[in-house]
């Protein structure tokens, strides 16, 4: 049955805000779903995704770490799954509780998703997609003078490991997430942006890359015909001259607006660009659609239009 729907993506802090243990990171996802609860009690059929870069990059770490012939290491599309089904579980957990304190009689699953790109994307050449952990200038350089890796200063914020991001084409899950959706389950999916796999003479290969979640959230939104795609992240807003004395939020906003203003360099690449781009695709590829960009603690006042960043075409 087709009620409202919307697709929720969750950002870095819904999941890991300080520690990386896995009781710190359920604890956080526990937060979230007190948000969450909020939108689900609307009445909204939803479908979350969430990010998975530190976590993707942590699991590496791990294979890395204890490679042996008995516990070999696993490539980063397997470890891309190992993380989509690490945090599903715990979202599934965290949902679960929330779900049962409301009386709300609704079933919540995790599927592990598997989206399809382009082998022969211009990203394998060029890695973007900073993962793991944060490291010095120092400590970066050392490791790419001895290993077969990249690193690159994310953000202000130290030197993290970049990895290929090819762009999403398809999702092979999309038509189950989209049959429990219409039977109103609370799905998890395309975790990480999903695991970038391809296919050739019937069979399916994964690739080493870690696809940006927020355009496999725009793709998943358009083959589920979501009403709503909502990114949620740190800021309660998209600002124009972002952490500067003229910062202005933007409440409700055009696309042919938000194209100019990203022209401008007003959107970090690798942080609010991608969000950005992936809420013109949204907005453009229906006549209704909108985006919304907001943090996790006004998600339900931006529904309700009170808050955040709307997109609209
Ligand atoms: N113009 C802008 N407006 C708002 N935030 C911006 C802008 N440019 C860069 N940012 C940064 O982008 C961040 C969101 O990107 P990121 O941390 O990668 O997202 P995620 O929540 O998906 O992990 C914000 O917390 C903010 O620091
Ligand atoms: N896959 C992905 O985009 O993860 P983050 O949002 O954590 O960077």
């Amino acid at each position: 049955m087709r009620g409202k729907r919307i697709v929720i993506a969750l950002g870095g802090n819904a999941i890991q805000s300080g520690s990386a243990t896995a009781i710190a990171q359920q604890k956080a996802l526990n937060q979230t779903a007190e948000q969450l609860i909020e939108i689900i009690k609307q009445g909204y059929q939803v479908a979350i995704t969430h990010g998975n870069g530190p976590q993707v990059g942590n699991i590496l770490l791990q294979q890395i770490q204890s490679d042996s012939e008995q516990t070999p290491a696993m490539p980063l599309d397997t470890c891309g799954a190992m993380s989509q089904g690490m945090i599903g579980y715990w979202l599934e957990n965290a949902l679960d509780e929330q779900l049962q304190k409301e009386g709300l009689n609704k079933e919540v699953a995790s599927i592990v998703t598997r989206v399809e790109v382009d082998p022969t994307d211009e990203a394998f050449r060029h890695p973007t997609k900073p993962i793991g952990p944060f490291y010095s200038e120092e400590e970066a350089k050392k490791q790419m003078q001895t290993d077969d890796v990249q690193f690159r200063e994310d953000a202000g914020r130290g030197f993290r490991k970049v990895v290929p991001s090819p762009q999403p084409v398809s999702i092979l899950e999309h038509a189950v997430i989209k049959t429990m959706v219409n039977n109103d389950t609370v799905v998890i999916s395309t975790g990480g942006g999903g695991v970038p796999v391809y296919r050739q003479d019937n069979k399916i290969f994964g690739l080493e890359a870690v696809i940006d979640k927020d355009f496999a959230s725009e793709t998943l939104a358009e083959l589920i015909q979501a009403d709503t795609l909502m990114i949620l992240t740190e800021v309660e807003h998209v600002y124009t001259n972002y952490n500067s004395p003229q910062q202005q939020a933007l409440h409700e906003v055009g696309v042919e607006a938000l194209k100019r203003f990203a022209e401008e360099g007003q959107f970090a690449a690798g942080s609010m660009l991608p969000k950005i781009r992936a809420a013109i695709a949204f907005a453009e590829s229906k006549l209704g659609r909108k985006c919304i960009i907001t943090s996790l603690n006004k998600a339900l006042e931006a529904i309700e239009g009170r808050a955040g960043t709307i997109v609209k075409a």
